[in-house]
């Protein structure tokens, strides 16, 4: 579990990213922070790794502050995915995916073998691990990223817009891909995204940000789509649009769904 209290976050030149933010985030689940450009998605979840630097306020995995931990050892023990992949360009992707592994002590023949059990793990044909980054595609190369975020077995998955980048056919695979891992492996994870589909796809929490990480509302899917907490949040999730709004319509005996444009999206099952 990991528990920001009153977390404030001011740069030095006056902005103030954070302003007193509040969370529990449980352990073993997806809880996706999601909001517009500014918000201050990316800074709250540097400030788990300690990337970022709190300004005020107490952040706490598992009961204990992190600023009583060694800042170096913290962030090795928290595996990071970032939106463009941050390989290293002239690191063969076996390579790539050891980094923390090798700098934490393990043989390099184990971190090796580990290595290639997690190109299997994120989906990646093993013959891949002695390319280079630019000789893989975007998805491929966030594959990796995503290998190399869980190198270190860690408890804790941070993963900062991971599939912004690519396409979307390529995004909905890379979304199914974790979701099957999450629910192998079990990771406390936080991912940020702008994109309230995705963050409906993977949240078991989901955490609507306004600007300087004020919490719009934070709940279940379920929780937010039935019942938006003010217009801001029925505004962003767009509660009165599309597939947001089904209506039933009897056709031939039975219920159609229908979204808000009338156009059918399926049938219910009684
Ligand atoms: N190093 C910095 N110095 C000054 N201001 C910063 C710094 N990093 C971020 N900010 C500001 O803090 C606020 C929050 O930024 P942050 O990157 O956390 O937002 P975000 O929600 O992740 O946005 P995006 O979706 O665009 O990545 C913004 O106003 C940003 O300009």
């Amino acid at each position: 579990m990991i528990e920001f209290t009153a977390v404030t976050k001011q740069f030095s030149d006056g902005t103030v990213a954070v302003d007193e933010f509040s969370l529990v985030i449980p352990a073993r689940q997806t809880t996706v922070l999601v909001g517009s450009s500014g918000s201050g998605k990316t800074t709250l979840l540097r400030m788990i790794n300690r990337m970022v630097e709190k300004t005020s306020g107490e952040i706490e995995i598992d009961g204990e502050s992190i600023y009583k931990l060694n800042p170096v050892k913290l962030r090795r023990s928290i595996g990071y995915v970032m939106q463009n992949s941050g390989l290293l360009p002239h690191r063969k992707v076996v390579d790539n995916v050891a980094t923390v592994p090798l700098l934490n002590g393990v043989k390099r023949a184990d971190a090796r073998q580990a290595a290639l059990a997690l190109l299997d793990t994120v989906g990646l044909d093993r013959a891949l691990a002695d390319r280079y980054p630019s000789q893989l595609s975007g998805g491929q190369q966030q594959r990796v990223g995503v290998a190399r975020g869980l190198a270190a077995d860690p408890n804790i998955l941070l993963m900062d817009e991971p599939f912004g980048a690519v396409d979307p056919i390529v995004r909905a695979e890379l979304q199914q891909e974790l979701v099957r891992i999450q629910r192998d492996l079990g990771k406390t994870i936080v991912f940020v995204t702008h994109d309230i589909d995705e963050a409906f796809l993977l949240g078991d929490q989901v955490v609507l940000l306004e600007k300087g990480g004020r919490i719009a509302q934070a709940g279940t899917p379920a929780e937010i789509l039935s019942k938006p907490a003010n217009d801001f949040v029925a505004t962003f999730i767009g509660a009165d649009r599309g597939r947001r709004a089904l209506k039933v319509e009897v056709v031939n005996g039975r219920n159609v769904v229908v979204d808000a444009d009338g156009r059918p999206t399926g049938v219910l099952q009684s």
